[in-house]
């Protein structure tokens, strides 16, 4: 109905004795502005109404994209008039290719063939003239990110911005025109990339303690691949040993900021390295620099962490302000991820001591909870030393109930950061479904299922992806013979090469099981301590890698010297014994008390070795149960989730387990291939991010 009424409002302007050809453009830029728009508003909306969509995105989706005439100087045009810039708009978007499609590409498609006459093959007017004078259109738009103009910039290499980078210039190439396949039907794609800032306490590889460092270190060069652009703010750490060479590659931008907290003024600087189209940012104060990880040491977590991460708090702030990274700052106009307690000062700075005054007026905030048991908690009397107004406390205020007091006299109250950032950040995620809900829950929800559900709405779960270049069987280095899903039968010299570094007795048709992880009770050690003497009943072995909890740790040596045959402990954090005991198991064990996402049983499926989990949070998501009876006989599944979280229910599937690895080779082989084949890229969370960052910047900030 609409198009119909287009196409006569087009016939009928076009077919004016009186309009010259600037009228033409004009005219088509006007009208491509109303619909695109509108479809956008329409989009969001539904989106905005739908948070459950997410649980319907298009994973199947293909983007096909091509590198558009968009040059560094046109996005740098672009870039200053709009932050969150659009690309691939039709309309505005280089008019290079055409297709037939629905939406808003037939628009473009059935005014290009009125224009000249009919045809939708041969090219129009306006390509015509716009790719002979090296033009393409660009939007100009006013503070409020409204388009109030259009204007026509050069193509690529037409003209140079001086002192500009290779950052700068990778990002403004990668203005793209978008065209989704759905359901074999061609659609044009509109497509809106921002300036994102990650802020986080650890990102692989320069800083990693766990599966927070994996996913700060990989989704965004995702994000950044999709035509964002990408920061990610994390701190500089050195702690003398040759980790420190992870940083070596980052220059010291000679930017030096003054940060009022803690009663005092710390100086803190800023390195930047520009690596895979991420600008990798790093806080550097000599807080960060002592021996130990990033939050502690043998004796203990660091007693100064609120501080540290106060510190990252500010700097993260200010780094889209004040670093002009690759010649252009980000400016106030930014999508900040916060990750975990750590960053999460930084939405209540943007409410409380930045938008007061004007600024980040339009920046959005989204809290990414990997692990709710963390969350900064301090007591009440530091509130003074975190850089905001005195009228914010409320916002961190946190009262711990009277059971968990000290004493008579102890009133409870505390300050809480990551209560502060999910009372103010515009949107909550997590980094699974399942457990979206589960913190909704007070079995789950640590304290704050309360505070969680009341922003229901806005909850999301993405379920994170893997890095599958450093984690793929048929190229990793670190394990003594590739193999694929085509080639399962050289897995087999993994776990010979595994027995052999571990010494112990080689043994191919011995199931091998692994554990990979912090000890620590999240990870449900205890329950494998409780249930080590009757697993080793068994024929298998069991060899397990971990650092955390110096308890455990000593209970893993002990169980070595007991079970000299069957058990190995590997204590520390060693990243190539991690990928060759991946490869080498059979079965990877996760009896997590909750997990978040957990990484290891998806890098486990990956590798062929088939994970037994705990029924909960994103193992439950992503770990299908085995059913030999499914698809006529040929099984379904990719491993064992048990449940209830006791010894008696993971000894029942670990030992169902080994027995179809000794008795059912064919069934093994077929959980084998269909973990191997599952597809957990971070393309595929990455899309589902770009949803939440839409519904995100649809809303007006959550805190004005
Ligand atoms: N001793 C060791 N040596 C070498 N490597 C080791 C190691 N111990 C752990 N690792 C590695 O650290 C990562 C841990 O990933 P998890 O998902 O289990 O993380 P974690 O509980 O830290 O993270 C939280 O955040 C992540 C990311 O969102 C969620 O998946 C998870 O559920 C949540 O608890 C994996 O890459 C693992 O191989």
């Amino acid at each position: 109905m609409c198009e119909c009424v287009l196409c006569s409002f087009v016939s009928l302007f076009l077919s004016c004795p009186h309009i010259n050809t600037t009228q033409t453009l004009c005219f088509f830029f006007f009208s491509f502005a109303f619909f695109y728009y509108n479809a956008r508003f329409l989009t969001s909306y539904i989106g905005y109404l739908s948070p459950s969509l997410m649980e319907s995105l298009p994973m199947t989706t293909k983007y096909l994209s091509c590198k558009s005439a968009s040059s560094s100087s046109s996005s740098a045009v672009l870039a200053k008039f709009n932050h969150f810039r659009v690309i691939g708009q039709v309309g505005f978007a280089p008019l290079r290719r055409r297709r037939s499609g629905r939406g808003c590409l037939r628009l473009r498609a059935s005014v290009s063939g009125d224009t000249i006459g009919g045809s939708q093959d041969g090219p129009s007017a306006v390509e015509d003239e716009t790719e002979k004078k090296g033009l393409i259109l660009g939007t100009e738009r006013d503070g409020s990110g409204s388009v109030i103009g259009f204007h026509l910039i050069p193509q690529s290499g037409e003209v140079e911005v001086s002192g500009v980078n290779d950052s700068f210039k990778d990002i403004t190439t990668n203005s793209v025109e978008e065209a989704v396949d759905i359901e074999g039907e061609e659609k044009a794609q509109t497509r809106v990339t921002h300036n994102i800032v990650f802020v986080t306490a650890e990102a692989a590889p320069y800083s990693k303690t766990g599966g927070l460092g994996d996913v700060c270190g990989s989704l965004p060069i995702a994000l950044a691949a999709r035509g964002h652009r990408v920061m990610v703010v994390s701190p500089r750490y050195l702690n003398g040993t040759p980790a420190d060479k992870n940083f070596a590659s980052a220059v010291d931008l000679d930017c030096c900021i003054k940060i009022y907290c803690f009663e005092g003024v710390q100086e803190v600087g800023f390195f930047h390295e520009y690596r895979a189209g991420v600008d990798w940012v790093f806080v550097d104060h000599p807080s960060y620099h002592r021996p130990g990880n990033p939050y502690g040491d043998k004796h203990g977590a660091f007693g100064d962490n609120q501080f540290r991460f106060t510190l990252l708090g500010h700097a993260a702030c200010e780094a889209p302000l004040v670093l002009p990274l690759g010649g252009f700052t980000y400016g106030e106009k930014c999508l900040f991820l916060v990750n975990d307690w750590h960053a999460s000062l930084v939405p209540v700075l943007l409410a409380g001591k930045y938008r007061p005054y004007g600024v980040y007026k339009d920046a959005r905030s989204i809290l990414v909870i990997h692990n709710l048991s963390h969350q900064g908690v301090e007591p009440a009397v530091t509130y003074k030393n975190l850089g905001l107004p005195p009228e914010w406390y409320e916002a961190v205020e946190w009262v711990f109930p009277t059971w968990a007091r000290a004493h008579a006299l102890d009133t409870g109250q505390a300050v809480n950061l990551l209560k502060g950032a999910i009372v103010t950040a515009d949107r909550l995620l997590t980094v699974s479904q399942g457990y979206a809900w589960e913190i909704t829950t007070v079995e789950g929800g640590y304290g704050l299922h309360g505070l969680l559900s009341s922003r229901k709405s806005v909850l999301n779960g993405i379920t994170n992806g893997i890095d599958v270049a450093e984690w793929d069987p048929s190229s990793d280095e670190h394990i003594a013979c590739n193999y694929s899903v085509e080639n399962l039968r050289d897995k087999v010299q993994c776990k010979i090469d595994l027995q052999k570094e571990l010494g112990l007795p080689i043994r191919p048709d011995c199931p091998m099981i692994g554990f990979i992880g912090r000890l620590d009770y999240q990870k449900g050690i205890d329950l494998i301590r409780l249930a080590m003497p009757e697993i080793m009943e068994d024929d298998v072995q069991f060899v397990m890698l971990g650092s955390g909890n110096p308890q455990y740790e000593d209970w893993m040596r002990e169980t070595e010297s007991v079970y000299k045959d069957k058990f190995r402990g590997w204590v520390g954090f060693n990243v190539p014994i991690s990928h060759k005991i991946t490869a080498g198991c059979d079965i990877l064990l996760m009896p997590s008390r909750f997990e978040p996402c957990g990484l290891n049983q998806l890098y486990a499926m990956r590798y062929g070795t088939v994970p037994v989990v705990h029924d909960t949070g994103g193992l439950k998501d992503t770990v299908k149960n085995f059913n030999p009876y499914a698809q006529e006989g040929s099984g379904d599944g990719t491993g064992w989730a048990f449940s209830p979280l006791t010894k008696e229910s993971m000894l029942v599937a670990l030992k169902n387990a080994a027995l179809t690895y000794r008795d059912h080779k064919s069934s093994w082989e077929g959980l084998m291939k269909r973990g191997m084949q599952r597809n957990c890229t971070w393309e595929n969370a990455a899309i589902q991010y770009e949803q939440v960052f839409e519904w995100a910047c649809f809303d007006p900030p959550y805190v004005n």
